[in-house]
Parts: structure tokens; C-alpha cells; sequence
């Protein structure tokens, strides 16, 4: 997407041709920063300090960490050492070990001397095929606004609510809950977001705010407890969430939140559709509640970041000094409170059945 006129991805290769480069998520909004990325420990590093992070972007990161790994040593054992070093940072969104034995498998049958060219190949295309899907989960969510469109009628603006950050900081590019929006916003439909603050890391307020905003679509951040008054009072048509692990049962692992929307939304008839590409997509876990739950630095909860008035970021404390805090990043929405998925594929109902429709591949698992 574009940035004061200048299109960007989240993640590209840097002029040597082996390492690469990302935005510092954790600058933003206040500060527009890339920084370079030369090795698995600084993918590693990036991945857990949330520099980079959203599903597939942590898995295109790990990716090339792990090309850069070979890049210094392609023997068996190394590759299975960097897999396992990136797979560790962050436990919940399955597509950091989708990406990696992705890359293992592309690499794994070849000589050593192929290897380290095949490895940058294979984490170049996961970088294009994510761009790809995530326009095409635009497409077929885009059909869905346009449905609840015809059916509001008199060209009522679509009101959508989302909650963190599934946009293209999320992805390489696009993004998956807000690709519809980007394309339904950009094919003239009339369209406003309600964006989640969603504390404590506040990815709504700084990330998904600063992507509407560049992009120009209407959107007011609310604080994470407002959802449910909203769906009471009639304001919201329709919830867009992504996610970081889906269990083949259709149970939806996201941020920490995701679940109370969920519960609302069913309370108040609002549709609730999760948008994801096939790389989130847990084949092996049978249901969500055995999905990992990160759980994250009790700081985040008892510190924030803020600009001051000359410019200055700083970290300020917001809590009684010296109370502990808990701080589980992510919670899992069971998929009867799930209307649907909207796919690369498609939509589907928030069931076995419903997936194995889109990816029929998949039957026999
Ligand atoms: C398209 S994946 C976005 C997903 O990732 C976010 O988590 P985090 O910011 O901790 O990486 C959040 O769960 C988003 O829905």
C-alpha cells in the first residue's frame, strides 16, 4: 500500500541481494522507520519484539531468516537449528512454522551448493503469493460488502468494525480484514470503520488507524469496551477480524478481544466474518482451545508509549506502581459465534465442512 504517495510491502529484499529490510512497527504511527534485517537473530529479534509481527508477516520474516541462516551454513543440521530458533519466538500464529517448512521442504532434497539460492526463491514467492491471496481475500470480501450494501440500501455508508491490526502491516501487503475494505473503499462503496484501540498494545489505534488514515478511508478509533454499545445501537453492519491460527474445526485464535466482539456480535445479530489466507489454517489441530496462547510482558499492560507536545516519543507508566499484570495476547473465538471465513478461495461457513468446500486438497487429513 501507499505511503504519502510511495507504494511500500512490509518486508523487501535490500540492495546486497541477501538480507532485507522492514518497517519498525513499534515507531509507528509517530515515526516511519525501516531498518535492516542481516541474519536469523535479527528476523528472530524483529519477530518477538514485534518490529514486524501479524501472521503472515512474522512467517515472510522467518522465511528470510532462515534464508540468511543458510546463507552461512546449509548443512542439515543448521537448517533444523535456525527452524527451530525461528519457530520459538512467538507460539500462537501458525504461519511462522507453515512458512519455515515451507522453506525446509523447498531445500531439503538439494545439494548443498543450491541450496542457498533456492531458499531466497522460496521466501521471494511466499513474500508474491501472500501479496496475491491477501487481494484476492479482497476480492471475495468485497462481494460481501457489496451484499450487505444492496441490502442496506440508498447507498447507506457500511458501517465495519475490526479489531488490532490485520491490514497490509500485517501481511506484505494488502492485508487480510481490511484488503475488503481497501477494495470496496476504492470501488467508490461508501464505507466507515470502526477501529479498536485494542489494548494493550493498541495495533488498532496506531497501525490500523494509520493505515485508513493514509489510505483515506472514513474511521473513528473507540476503545476496545465500546464495541458491544455500538452493535447494540444499530451502528455496525458487519465484524472483519483476521487471525493467526484457525483450527480445522473453524475455532479462530486472534487478539485478545477477538472473542468478547464475538460474543456481541451473535447477541446482537451483527455478522461476524473472519478473514484469512490458506497459511493460517491449523489442518493438524482439531479444535482452538489447545491452540498456544502467547502470553507477553506484563509491561505492555503497565506501560505506553506516547508523543509529547515537542515531538518526543517517551514510555510512560499507567498503572498503581507495582501491581502485577497479566497479559494473554491472544483469546479463541469458537466458530459457532463465527458467521464465516472469507478466503482467497472464497467464503465459507466457520466449519470443517465449510473449509474442506475451498480446500478440497485438504479431505482425509
Ligand atoms: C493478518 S494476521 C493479523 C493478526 O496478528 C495480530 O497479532 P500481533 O499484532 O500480536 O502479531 C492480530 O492477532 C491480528 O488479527
Amino acid at each position: 500500500m501507499k505511503i504519502k504517495g510511495k507504494a511500500y510491502r512490509t518486508i523487501w529484499l535490500a540492495p546486497d541481494g541477501w538480507s532485507v529490510e522492514v518497517i519498525d512497527q513499534t515507531r509507528l504511527p509517530h515515526e516511519f522507520s525501516v531498518i535492516p534485517l542481516k541474519s536469523a537473530e535479527d528476523a528472530a529479534r524483529a519477530i518477538l519484539s514485534m518490529q514486524v509481527r501479524g501472521a503472515p508477516l512474522i512467517g515472510a520474516t522467518a522465511a528470510y531468516g532462515l534464508a540468511m541462516a543458510i546463507r552461512q551454513d546449509a548443512s542439515d543440521e543448521a537448517i533444523d537449528k535456525a527452524v527451530e530458533f525461528l519457530a520459538k519466538q512467538r507460539p500462537t500464529a501458525i504461519n511462522l512454522r507453515w512458512a519455515l517448512e515451507e522453506m525446509r521442504r523447498a531445500v531439503q532434497n538439494l545439494p548443498r551448493e543450491e541450496r542457498v539460492a533456492a531458499a531466497y526463491k522460496r521466501a521471494a514467492d511466499i513474500c508474491d503469493e501472500d501479496v496475491e491471496t491477501c487481494r484476492l481475500i479482497g476480492v471475495h470480501g468485497k462481494a460481501l460488502i457489496d451484499d450487505i450494501a444492496r441490502t442496506k440500501g440508498n447507498g447507506e455508508k457500511i458501517e465495519v468494525l475490526t479489531h488490532c491490526n490485520a491490514g497490509w502491516l500485517a501481511c506484505v501487503d494488502w492485508g487480510t480484514a481490511t484488503s475488503p475494505i481497501y477494495q470496496a473503499h476504492d470501488a467508490g462503496v461508501p464505507l466507515h470503520v470502526w477501529v479498536d484501540e485494542t489494548r494493550p498494545r493498541n495495533q488498532g489505534a496506531s497501525l490500523t488507524a494509520y493505515e485508513l488514515g493514509s489510505h483515506g478511508v472514513p474511521h473513528t478509533i473507540v476503545v476496545d469496551n465500546a464495541g458491544g454499545h455500538l452493535m447494540q445501537h444499530g451502528k455496525v453492519d458487519l465484524v472483519i477480524v483476521g487471525t493467526d491460527r484457525v483450527a480445522a474445526n473453524g475455532d479462530v485464535a486472534n487478539k485478545i478481544g477477538t472473542y468478547l466482539k464475538a460474543l456481541a456480535a451473535k447477541d446482537n445479530n451483527v455478522p461476524f466474518y473472519v478473514a484469512l489466507p490458506h497459511s493460517t489454517i491449523d489442518w493438524a489441530l482439531q479444535e482452538g482451545l489447545s491452540i498456544p496462547i502467547e502470553e507477553r510482558s506484563a509491561d505492555e499492560v503497565l506501560k505506553m508509549p506516547g508523543r509529547l507536545a515537542d515531538g518526543s516519543v517517551v514510555t510512560v507508566e499507567i498503572a498503581a506502581p507495582g501491581s502485577p499484570a497479566g497479559n494473554p495476547a491472544f483469546d479463541v473465538t469458537p466458530a459457532r459465534l463465527v458467521t464465516g471465513f472469507i478466503t482467497e478461495r472464497g467464503v465459507c461457513p466457520a466449519t470443517r465442512e465449510g473449509l474442506l468446500s475451498l480446500y478440497p486438497e485438504r479431505a482425509g487429513e
